[in-house]
């Protein structure tokens, strides 16, 4: 039997673990709080944070949201990251990507607070991580540690195949699984558009975790029999149906489940990760700035 990996449910038990944290630190008097920035009219970012929103009202999170004109200059979206630095009731925020061709993304970043870095995307922040010493882990690659951890599924020891290298995925995920660290302790390979031979790559590995943005990318062909499928990829495809559009991965579902051991489904599976440990790093960013314990799930 496949195993249907549940984002939903394992992001619901994470955020319900930071409700404790959460009064604890309102019982001290800090409503821990996490701010939004959007550029520009992409409108997967709007549903994005729309979401990111939705769930700070249901944890207890102070949620504020900053929107700023796709053809504003730079410095307007310089003075509002300013502006979250020197509030001191935002504990984390996150400048949502894409931004508008006309900014440097990485510019923002080095100007965003790094103890405020809730996506943990700041130089500083890169750093600390690949040091073995992260402050904040990225939450994509976190959210994947703590479903895998969910589920049993052991990365010590384990062939890992990640396909996609940028800095939000692929980079922070390898960095993750090799640490010498619980959750880690994986070989891996990182593969991308110009790896040679890809499913040479995938056919070996016990877990493959798929962030390149090409649909259906992987399918049961490219696997080894148990193989552990962890599908980051979302696009939005035309289709004929109320929104106008459905949700794809980078892995062909059926297919690839036919082989699998385990599988996270899109929607459904890392998306409601990433949107519950960008609450965890709030929090614990919060903790830091008040210099009050708590427990993190
Ligand atoms: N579920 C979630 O929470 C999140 C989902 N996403 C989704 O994940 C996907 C990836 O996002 P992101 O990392 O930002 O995307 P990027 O476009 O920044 O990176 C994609 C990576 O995939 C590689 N790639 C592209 N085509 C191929 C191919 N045919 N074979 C092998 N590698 C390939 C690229 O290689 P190269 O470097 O050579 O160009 C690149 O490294 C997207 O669908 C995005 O929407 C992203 C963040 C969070
Ligand atoms: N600075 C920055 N940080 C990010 O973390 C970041 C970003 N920019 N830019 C875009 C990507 C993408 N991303 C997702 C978050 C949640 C879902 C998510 O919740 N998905 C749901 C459904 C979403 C829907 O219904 O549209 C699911 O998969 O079940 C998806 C994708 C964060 N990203």
């Amino acid at each position: 039997m496949t195993e249907i990996i549940d984002g939903n449910a394992v992001a619901s038990e994470i955020r319900d673990g930071l409700t404790d944290a959460i009064e604890t630190l309102a019982d001290a008097g800090t409503r821990p709080g996490l701010a939004t920035v959007l550029m520009g009219d992409d409108p997967a970012s709007q549903t994005y944070v729309n979401m990111k929103q939705r769930d700070c009202e249901e944890v207890g999170i102070d949620g504020t949201h900053v929107e700023i004109d796709g053809d504003a200059p730079a410095s307007e979206l310089y003075d509002a990251i300013e502006d979250l630095n020197d509030d001191p009731s935002v504990h984390g925020y996150i400048v949502q990507e894409p931004v508008p061709d006309h900014i440097d993304y990485r510019e923002v970043l080095r100007r965003i607070d790094p103890a405020k870095d809730a996506d943990a995307f700041h130089p500083e922040n890169v750093g600390r991580l690949v040091a073995g010493q992260p402050r904040f882990k990225p939450c994509t690659p976190h959210g994947i540690q703590k479903l895998l951890e969910a589920y049993d599924v052991e990365t010590e020891g384990a062939d890992v195949t990640i396909i996609g290298r940028s800095n939000i995925v692929g980079k922070p995920m390898a960095n993750l699984l090799m640490q010498k660290a619980d959750g880690g302790n994986a070989t891996v390979t990182v593969c991308h558009s110009r790896t040679e031979d890809l499913e040479a790559k995938t056919r070996t590995a016990d877990i493959v975790i798929a962030a390149s943005g090409v649909t259906e990318l992987v399918d049961a062909s490219m696997l080894a029999d148990g193989a552990v499928v962890i599908d980051v990829g979302i696009s939005r495809v035309d289709a004929d149906n109320e929104k106008g559009y459905e949700l794809v991965g980078d892995v062909d579902f059926e297919s690839a489940k036919s082989k699998a051991s385990a599988i996270t489904p899109v929607p459904g599976g890392v998306g409601p990760m990433t949107r519950a440990m960008l609450l965890h790093n709030t929090v614990n960013a919060a903790s830091a700035q008040q210099g009050i314990d708590v427990d993190l799930p």
